[in-house]
Order: structure tokens, then C-alpha cells, then sequence
């Protein structure tokens, strides 16, 4: 026997937008599916493609048992009412390309996606994947409004981020594993910085169940992981030579939507929009964020050495340049 329900209960799951249903974006969604996070909608410009991708992870559900709903479409109304907004939308870099060879191009996407999920979902968090990353992020916050004040004075940063961190602290970690033959569980370390050359890696602040790697491996080696670290996005773009890596970093948004969705308050490595925290204004570079059902709840300003709070001010120093260069085509192209 069933009981008629009372209209005024509506059983709803969040949602989570995702812009772009390229290699990233799919196989996000299909992470936030299985782990029963969010209904998902994937948003492409490619006609029949995020609707096809959409049937197929439909198809999957009572074998992998979730009953998550996921949606494909070309149609931003599809998106309406989405508590997290995920932009992946824009080029991939090829072999020999540098992430911000990415800008001119990927520039003018992100922001015109980043104003067309928010006319829809005016409450949404945003968090971006597009390269070069920490510039894109800086564009969404602009394009949201979420990074200007608002008519009362206040600025919800708190609302937009960027994901880089995560992704390159589990590569450095990943590293440090396979050179101690640890599980790589047990290895903790954090990325700061820029997603790029310059990013910044913090090997006093990386540990295996909490003993420093400081004791466990000699200064050579530590600085070969750090290189290769640095150089993690780029070994993959070689290997496979068609786009890039889309495995780790699906798995890196999925712990922050994952950290946001559930209130967990996880400490994660994000980019994010700086008003004078580590001596930076006006600037998206990777720092170490609670991520809460809020957003970002806070920057934790780490006690950092002068050499590394250098080499977080060169980074910042170059994702600046490339904003002022973003900016000016924006301008130009009158966007
Ligand atoms: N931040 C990171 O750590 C990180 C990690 C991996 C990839 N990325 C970046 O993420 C982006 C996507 O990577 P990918 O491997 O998924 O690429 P991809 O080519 O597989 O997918 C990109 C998708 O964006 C779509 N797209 C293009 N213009 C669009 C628009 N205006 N509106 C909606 N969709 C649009 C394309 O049709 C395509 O399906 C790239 O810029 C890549 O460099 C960043
Ligand atoms: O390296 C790239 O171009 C993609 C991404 O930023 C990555 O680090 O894997």
C-alpha cells in the first residue's frame, strides 16, 4: 500500500552543472554519480554529445546502484537552480604548448559560460578546470560579479575557486609513493601557487603518516619529485599526445564538490580569489582553503619561508601579467 505524498515535502538531491562534457567533464560526472553526490547536468556546445554521454551513464546506474539522475544538453536552462557550477569548457593544450598558450582562446568561452550558468543559477559555486587556470578563475569571478562588491559592499569570493592544487599535490604525492613504495594514502603534500611552471611545492610540509619525507629521502631526489611534480601535466600531454590528463583531475573536483556538498571542511589546496592574505591583492593563485558548504570558509596563511614566500610571489607575479593580457583581448573583442 502507498501513502499519496504531501506536496509540500520536495525530496530533491543538489545539483552540479557541468560546463564543458569533454574528457574532464564526463568523467566528473560520472564520479559525482557513483559516489550518490549530486543529480549531474552536462552542458556541451557539440550537438547530441553530452546527451548521448548523459543516456550512457543513465544506462549504468543499477549496475554501479546509484539513482542519481544525469542530464546532457546544449541548453542553459538545464542548469537552472544548480548548487555548484563546474566550468571545463575550452581547449585542452597539445604537445609543445604551454597552458597559457591556452588564454586567447579559452578566455572568451569561460567567460560566456561563466555568464550564462549564473543568469541561471544566481546562488551557485563555482569552481573552474579550464587553462590556464588560475587566470580563468580570475575571469569567472569577474564575469559571476562574484569578486566585486556588491551594492551593499560585500564580495562573495568566497563563492568561486579554481581546481589545481588538489591535482598536483596528489601528483607530488603519487611521486613521493612510488619512490618510497608506500601507499599512497598515507603520503600528505601540498601544492601552492600557480598551475604551471612556476607553482609551488612545499616539501617541508610533505609527510608519510607524519614523518617528514625530509627524513626519509635525501635533498636530490626530493628536488627530482618537485621537478616532476612541476612537470606532471606536461608528461601526460606527451604520452598521449591528444589532449590532456582527465582521470586525477575528474578525481581532484570531485573531493572539493564532495568537501562542499557534505560540509566536510576539508583543507585542500584551491585557487582562490586573494584580497591581501601571503601580501596579495587582487589575484587567483593556490592557496591552502577549508572548503564548507559555503565555498571557501577561510585561507589558512601558512608560516612560510622567505624562499618560498618568493617563489609564491613570483607565481603570483605571472598569473597577474596574464590577467592584464586576458583582460585587454576581452576589452578588445568587447566581452
Ligand atoms: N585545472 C586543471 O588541473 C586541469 C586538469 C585537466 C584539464 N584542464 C583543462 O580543462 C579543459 C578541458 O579539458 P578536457 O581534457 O576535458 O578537454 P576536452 O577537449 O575533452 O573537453 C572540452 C569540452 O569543452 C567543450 N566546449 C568548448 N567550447 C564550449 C562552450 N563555449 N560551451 C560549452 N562547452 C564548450 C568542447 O566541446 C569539449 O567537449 C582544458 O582547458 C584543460 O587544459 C585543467
Ligand atoms: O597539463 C595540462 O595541460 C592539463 C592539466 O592542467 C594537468 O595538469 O593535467
Amino acid at each position: 500500500m502507498f501513502y499519496s505524498s504531501d506536496p509540500s515535502i520536495v525530496c530533491s538531491f543538489p545539483r552540479v552543472s557541468i560546463i564543458g562534457a569533454g574528457r574532464v567533464g564526463s568523467t566528473l560526472a560520472q564520479r559525482i554519480a557513483e559516489k550518490n553526490l549530486a543529480d549531474v547536468v552536462l552542458l556541451d556546445i557539440v550537438p547530441g554529445m553530452p546527451q548521448g554521454l548523459a543516456l550512457d551513464l543513465m544506462e549504468s546506474r543499477g549496475i554501479e546502484l546509484h539513482n542519481r539522475r544525469i542530464i546532457g544538453t546544449n541548453d542553459y536552462i538545464d542548469t537552472a537552480g544548480s548548487e555548484i557550477v563546474v566550468i571545463t569548457a575550452g581547449l585542452p593544450r597539445k604537445p609543445g604548448m604551454t597552458r597559457d598558450d591556452l588564454l586567447i582562446i579559452n578566455a572568451k568561452i569561460v567567460v560566456e559560460a561563466a555568464k550564462n550558468a549564473i543568469a541561471h543559477s544566481p546562488n551557485a559555486i563555482f569552481i573552474v578546470v579550464t587553462n590556464p587556470l588560475d587566470v580563468m578563475t580570475y575571469l569567472v569571478g569577474q564575469a559571476t560579479g562574484l569578486t566585486r562588491p556588491n551594492q551593499q559592499g560585500f564580495v562573495a569570493k568566497h563563492r568561486v575557486m579554481g581546481m589545481a592544487g588538489v591535482l598536483d599535490s596528489a601528483r607530488f604525492e603519487t611521486f613521493i609513493a612510488l619512490e618510497l613504495g608506500v601507499l599512497p594514502a598515507d603520503v600528505k603534500a601540498m601544492v601552492l601557487g600557480s598551475h604551471g611552471d612556476l607553482m609551488v611545492p612545499l616539501p617541508r610540509y610533505a609527510n608519510v603518516n607524519g614523518v617528514p619525507i625530509t627524513e626519509l629521502l635525501d635533498a636530490p631526489t626530493i628536488e627530482r619529485l618537485v621537478q616532476r611534480t612541476r612537470n606532471g601535466g606536461a608528461e601526460i600531454v606527451e604520452l598521449m599526445q591528444t589532449g590532456g590528463a582527465f582521470f586525477a583531475p575528474a578525481s581532484a573536483v570531485s573531493v572539493m564538490v564532495e568537501s562542499i556538498l557534505l560540509n566536510q571542511s576539508r583543507l585542500l589546496p584551491v585557487a582562490a580569489y586573494l584580497q591581501g592574505e601571503y601580501g596579495l591583492n587582487d589575484i587567483v593563485i593556490g592557496v591552502p582553503c577549508r572548503l564548507g558548504c559555503g565555498g571557501i570558509e577561510s585561507v589558512l596563511e601558512l608560516n612560510l619561508t622567505n624562499e618560498e614566500k618568493a617563489a609564491l610571489r613570483v607565481s603570483a607575479q605571472s598569473v597577474g601579467l596574464n590577467i592584464d593580457r586576458a583582460q585587454e583581448i576581452l576589452t578588445a573583442a568587447k566581452i
